[in-house]
């Protein structure tokens, strides 16, 4: 059984992998290091597992393992139980999707959380499902949002002090985004708080629902009229805890709809990290990185704590990669910026950020008004790095404490972008706006990048024909880890990025690979899948990448004996 002091422990116990990013802080490190630059060479897959269903597409799942059993999901909403000494089907869960479901990025999922006896996910019509953790069967089920308002659940939930802590998704449908936590045992709602400024938080006691305060203080701050009602700013990729400061860090998406002439002003809290406590739901600070986003830059990256020294001093920081192109260090205790520095190589639409962090817009690189067009439909397309879907999108980094660096998978490309008027509609895609994206340099989009995030300085780079879309994982081994969608697993030396082992996995891999140990042999295992975004929304460079085939499975490789 899962207990919180096994999912505080994450990162420093090798026998499992009992939480989302490896440890709640998200720093996916391993202190592994049976296989390291000598030994990784002589890995060989051990087995594959089948996630079947004609339906499944981008296999997003990073696994979990307990107790010699894997639990991965599959991305239509399924769930597996596996032997994760060979690869057999202990059960599996189908949750029986509704035709409705609004999911804007692909059928897709990025796996569980544990607790108890229980294995916990959210569904892409917006629910959370506890299965009893030996039998596969459901233990309690809730409905966390509508999804006929477009609202579905694609993150991870975590399993803060007691409480499953997960987001929404549906910032392309003007849902209001909001963090929401549950008892972890018996699925009682505990907290909201909506992630966009007007709306109002509760608390839960003893069964009673109380008022706790309306998000930013009171609405219409931020927002022109009433647009703050439908505001988006989801949170969809979840979040991470630092029990250091006792702060959950959840990321918002864009702020609905994207035409950003509709609603002038910052629009608080989209395109931010939001510090909040885990228990009360209050939020404790912000830092918005892209006000008055205008280019679907949700902010949701994932915020990674790290400390490091700096004049004899501990700082303690936290470190995001943003799809708009910039990386951010901040001061986790409260929120301040500390640096900022560019980790794509093109960016348009800012030419740098002021000393508190806020960008520095280059306004003829915003797209038009289409107000201000002659028969006011469609606004002044412009030309803009990065595309919309992210110097780096959902894909999570990895931060090795050996090397002090940040692996950020990341994508080089940019898009034609327009704006076109548009009107709130209940389960209706609210976006306003049109776009093309097209790939920047012929030989690659994706580039994984080794950052100093002290001095923003560029240690080494992978460059990747294909745009890149699974996550990273580092090990004491002085090793890196990542998927391609080519097919690859790939292992880098972290410290140079030479290429110390490749495997083709049959499809696309937009998973993350996790590393543990059983009867005394570290294990590596990742999904492969192709799928996501980038096929659906990739434009230009979807005809790049359109011969890569799908079929979803779950590798898991080891030394020999
Ligand atoms: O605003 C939102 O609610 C929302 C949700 C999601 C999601 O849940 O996957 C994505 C996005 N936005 C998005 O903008 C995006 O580029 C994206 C890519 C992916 C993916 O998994 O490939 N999801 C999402
Ligand atoms: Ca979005």
């Amino acid at each position: 059984n899962v207990t919180d002091k096994d999912i505080l422990n994450d990162q420093a116990t090798t026998g499992d992998v009992v939480s989302y990013g490896m440890g709640l802080r998200g720093q996916r490190y391993s202190p592994l290091a049976k296989i390291n630059t000598d030994t990784v060479q002589e890995i060989r897959p051990v087995w594959a597992f089948s996630l079947g269903g004609e339906k499944q597409r981008g296999q997003e799942s990073q696994p979990l393992i307990k107790d010699g059993v894997m639990y991965v999901t599959g991305s239509y909403s399924r769930v597996y139980a596996i032997d994760a000494n060979t690869g057999d089907e202990l059960w599996q869960y189908d949750a029986r999707l509704p035709d409705g479901i609004m999911p804007c990025c692909d059928v897709i999922n990025r796996g569980v959380a544990l607790y108890g006896e229980l294995v916990i996910f959210g569904t892409l019509d917006a629910k959370l499902v506890a299965l009893n953790k030996d039998t596969g069967k459901v233990v309690w089920k809730k409905k966390v949002e509508d999804y006929k308002a477009g609202y579905s659940i694609t993150a991870a939930p975590i399993i803060v002090k007691g409480k499953i802590i997960t987001g929404v998704a549906g910032g392309e449908f003007g849902v209001v985004g909001n963090v929401r936590a549950y008892d972890a045992v018996n699925g009682q709602l505990v907290w909201e708080r909506p992630t966009v400024e007007g709306h109002m938080g509760y608390i839960w006691k003893d069964g009673k629902k109380t008022e706790n305060g309306i998000s930013g203080g009171k609405p219409g701050q931020t927002w022109p009229g009433d647009l703050w009602k439908s505001g988006g700013a989801a949170p969809w990729l979840g979040g991470t805890y630092d029990p250091d400061v006792d702060l959950l860090f959840f990321g918002t998406g864009n702020p609905a709809p994207w035409n950003s002439h509709l609603r002038p002003g910052d629009n608080l809290f989209s395109s931010s990290r939001l510090a909040i406590d885990p228990d009360t739901g209050k939020i404790v600070w912000h830092f918005q990185s892209t006000p008055h986003d205008g280019w679907d830059f949700d902010g949701v990256n994932e915020l990674i704590s790290f400390d490091y020294q700096e004049n004899g001093k501990t700082i303690k920081a936290a470190g995001s990669a943003d799809r708009n192109g910039f990386f951010y260090v901040l001061n986790r205790e409260n929120g301040d910026y500390i640096r900022g520095f560019p980790f794509a190589d093109k960016i348009t639409w800012a030419s740098g950020l002021d000393k508190n962090g806020r960008p520095i817009f280059v306004d003829s690189n915003r797209p038009g008004d289409p107000s201000e067009s002659k028969d006011g439909t469609q606004g002044t397309s412009v030309v803009s790095a990065p595309a919309f879907l992210g110097a780096k999108n959902w894909m999570p980094m990895a931060y090795s404490k050996d090397t002090e660096l940040f692996y950020v998978p990341s994508n080089e490309w940019e898009m034609d972008i327009w704006n076109e008027p548009t009107a709130y509609k209940k389960g209706a895609a609210y976006l306003g706006a049109g776009f093309t994206i097209k790939p920047i340099n012929e030989g690659y989009i994706g580039v994984l990048k080794a950052i100093d995030p002290k001095t923003g300085k560029e240690v080494w780079r992978y460059q990747n024909y294909a745009p890149l879309w699974g996550g990273v994982l580092a090990t004491a081994g002085n090793l890196v880890f990542m998927g391609n969608p080519e097919g690859y697993l790939l292992a880098f030396d972290a410290k140079t990025g030479q290429i110390k082992y490749k495997f083709n996995t049959g499809s696309g891999i937009v998973g993350s690979p996790v590393t543990w140990e059983m009867n005394g042999e570290q294990y590596i295992s990742v999904l492969s899948g192709w799928g996501g975004a980038v096929p659906l929304w990739g434009g230009d460079v979807a005809q790049r990448v359109k011969h890569f085939n799908q079929g979803g499975s779950v590798w898991t490789f080891k030394l020999p004996k």
